[in-house]
């Protein structure tokens, strides 16, 4: 939970570089994330999340800058599974053990009680199937697997990389509202992902990187207003209106004919700014329409010339991450996933997770 009375984050990342050979993947990142909000870390593909995540869960060590959780570095926390949980990649499970049998594992090797596990399993609805198989589970399945572990110490941050990739409309939606379950009850939880639309409907706050460094900080709500309108305005004296918008000094500009007649464009101006010169100066008009750009074109606006194409280094960084996975020694059988899922996907409504103790920190 928030330290009241005190300005301590949950998560706090300062001046954080990560140099591969000659790239800087992560650029004097700095950021606070904090509870009782869901927040999004967002950016194109290759903008550097995964890296991040992974220097602020310790897997990674910064070039220069720090990450912190709780005030101290991961290396550096007590009991670090009851302090932050993570979802990073949801086939990091042995295929051959149950989902149940996987998180006892996981639970022995970290000192969290025995009777956490079926908690958890209920918390992400996975009861009915604990005894089955991981490695026959389905995506949407391994997703909530992978956010059991997570939960498993009870921690008050979490942070899920890309829980939604790949998953159908309803594991989409479960995962959105067990994420904002876990924020109301005063946890801090970053969630990345490189679908803006997707995180304004799951996040409240957003942090946007793009190339490894910060575009924004800021809520959902206000980063999305910035979005550009874009109005149209046609006239059979468009000669004139041209004119008498410039000498309203708004800049117009002519648009191709679309087979309704020559039009212009205008950015940053509202249809009844446009409306009001045209009756002013005596104009008819055929034509006046605003268009807001969407969610995603504000994000690709803002990330243009942001966005890092794979090359050989993705094949560097896929190696990299069958290294010991997050929360424990490393498992065999990773990314060996395959087989459809034994009894479908567990198909019961989204429960609450359980009652956030609080108390760590
Ligand atoms: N171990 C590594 N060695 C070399 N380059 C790496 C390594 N890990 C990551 N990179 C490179 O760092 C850049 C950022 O990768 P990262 O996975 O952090 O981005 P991302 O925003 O999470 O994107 P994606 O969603 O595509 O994974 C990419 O160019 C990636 O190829």
């Amino acid at each position: 939970m928030a330290r009241s009375g005190t300005l301590t984050f949950m998560i706090s990342v300062q001046g954080l570089t990560k140099v591969y050979g000659k790239n800087q993947v992560v650029s004097n990142l700095t950021f606070d994330v904090k509870p009782g909000v869901v927040t999004g870390f967002l950016g194109p593909n290759g903008a550097g999340k995964s890296t991040t995540m992974r220097m602020i869960l310790g897997l990674d060590r910064p070039t220069s800058g720090v990450a912190t959780i709780n005030g101290a570095t991961y290396q550096k926390l007590k009991n670090p599974l009851t302090q932050v949980g993570a979802l990073l990649d949801a086939k990091w499970v042995h295929p051959n053990r149950s989902a149940r049998g996987h998180l006892r594992w996981m639970a022995a090797a970290n000192g969290i009680p025995a009777h956490r596990v079926d908690q958890v399993l209920s918390d992400v609805g996975l009861t009915e199937v604990a005894g089955k198989k991981a490695g026959g589970f389905s995506l949407g399945m391994s997703q909530r697997l992978g956010i059991a572990g997570a939960l498993l110490g009870d921690p008050g941050v979490l942070l899920f990389d890309e829980p939604v990739n790949g998953l159908d409309p309803e594991g989409i939606v479960w995962i959105r509202q067990f994420m904002r379950a876990l924020a109301d009850q005063g946890r801090t939880v970053l969630v990345s992902s490189h679908l803006l639309t997707e995180m304004s409907l799951t996040a409240e706050h957003l942090i946007v990187i793009g190339r490894g460094q910060l575009i924004a900080n800021s809520s959902v709500k206000d980063f999305t207003s910035s979005a550009q309108v874009t109005v149209r305005v046609r006239s059979p004296r468009l000669g004139e209106l041209q004119s008498a918008l410039a000498s309203a000094g708004l800049r117009s500009v002519p648009l191709p004919d679309d087979g309704t007649g020559p039009a212009l464009s205008l950015e940053n101006v509202t249809t009844d700014q446009v409306g009001d010169i045209a009756a002013a100066n005596g104009i008819g008009l055929h034509e006046l329409s605003g268009k807001t750009a969407s969610l995603e074109e504000v994000f690709m606006t803002m990330t243009a010339g942001a966005v890092e194409y794979h090359g050989d280094a993705s094949m560097a960084y896929s190696a990299q991450q069958q290294q010991a996975p997050y929360g424990g020694p490393p498992q065999q059988g990773q990314g060996q996933y395959g087989g459809p899922p034994p009894g479908g996907s567990p198909n019961q409504a989204p429960q609450q997770p359980k009652q956030f103790g609080g108390g760590q920190a």
